[in-house]
């Protein structure tokens, strides 16, 4: 059986990737993920300018999971754009994606699209929702009504391909309104889940927090949210026009973890809390793992099973 995976009109060797922020800091992480066993990689949310982010401890591992609240620290949008730029022009038939953050809110979105849609690089834009908004607003993709305004203004000058990463949602009626926005574009792609927000992890042997930004709150990842991470999978897949594919992200440990995304729809996936505890050799783990699902199910190929997920009725 193949590992190959079709996403956005390419065929990679097998659908595993990082999740942005981990392993795709500086162009060294960047290059050594290129050449490990996933399939392809995203870049670490770009902001306008450089940021130093939060102060340390800022991410931990933990046993079912990780925590983070790293207050987006990057080399800025420049830094990445060169990179980028740079790697396809090097490596035209390996295609990867670049993650563009906002920390200012609505209007650094906007001109962070404008400055890639008027630079060189024609490749795939992950452009992250998680941001903050105004002050006294939820993130941009809580808000439904500025997330619309947001890629209403975007699509109205950006021609290149691009597409969306998402928190997580819980209430079906957000399933529904948050697909119901991006219904409305010619987006490529959907990102679910990043971490989920604002979680508290307390350390047994001193009754304390263990990330110091936001009193110890912050986003979490890991074996915590792999049914949170498949439910938001499968429930934009099943809402989503099929023009807009899934990256599956979220509780990938294991081969069958990133079976179960496969079967809820995923074209792609990506691995964060599992790549910073173990490593880029994770991606020669997960590859040999799943490849051993699809012999011992007798599948020759992932479109065999992808999306195929059985329900009881
Ligand atoms: C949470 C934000 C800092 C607003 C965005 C960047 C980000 C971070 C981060 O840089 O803290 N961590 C995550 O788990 N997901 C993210 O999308």
């Amino acid at each position: 059986p193949t590992l190959q995976a079709t996403f956005y009109g390419h065929t990679y060797d097998n659908p595993f990737m990082n999740a942005s922020g981990v392993h795709c800091m500086t162009t060294a992480e960047l290059d050594a993920l290129a050449d490990s066993a996933a399939g392809s990689f995203v870049t670490k949310s770009a902001t306008a300018e450089a940021r130093e982010g939060n102060p340390e401890p800022r991410y931990v591992n933990v046993d079912l999971g990780s925590i983070n609240s790293m207050g987006l620290p990057n080399l800025g949008l420049d830094y990445y754009l060169d990179y980028a730029i740079k790697r396809q022009a090097s490596h035209p038939d390996q295609p990867f994606v670049m993650s563009v953050a906002s920390y200012q809110g609505f209007d650094e979105y906007v001109t962070n699209m404008r400055k890639i849609q008027e630079s060189d690089y024609t490749g795939l834009v992950e452009l992250n929702l998680s941001c903050p908004n105004v002050p006294g607003k939820p993130q941009m993709a809580y808000d439904f009504e500025d997330t619309d305004r947001l890629l209403t203004e975007i699509f109205a000058f950006y021609t290149k391909p691009f597409g969306v990463k998402l928190p997580p949602y819980f209430d079906i009626m957000h399933f529904d309104k948050i697909a119901a926005v991006l219904n409305q574009f010619d987006l490529k792609f959907v990102n679910c889940i990043n971490s989920i927000g604002n979680g508290l992890y307390i350390d047994k042997a001193t009754d304390t927090v263990v990330i110091k930004p936001k009193g110890g709150f912050g986003g979490i990842g890991g074996e915590y949210v792999k049914p949170t991470a498949l439910a938001n999978v499968r429930a934009l897949k099943q809402r989503l026009n099929p023009s807009i594919e899934i990256i599956g992200t979220g509780g990938i440990l294991t081969g069958r973890d990133a079976y179960e995304h496969l079967l809820c729809g995923a074209s792609m996936l990506q691995v964060g809390t599992q790549l910073e505890k173990e490593g880029l050799g994770v991606f020669d783990r997960l590859t040999k793992e799943l490849l051993a699902i699809l012999e011992s199910k007798g599948y020759a190929s992932i479109a065999e099973f992808k999306g195929k997920l059985g329900t009881l009725d």
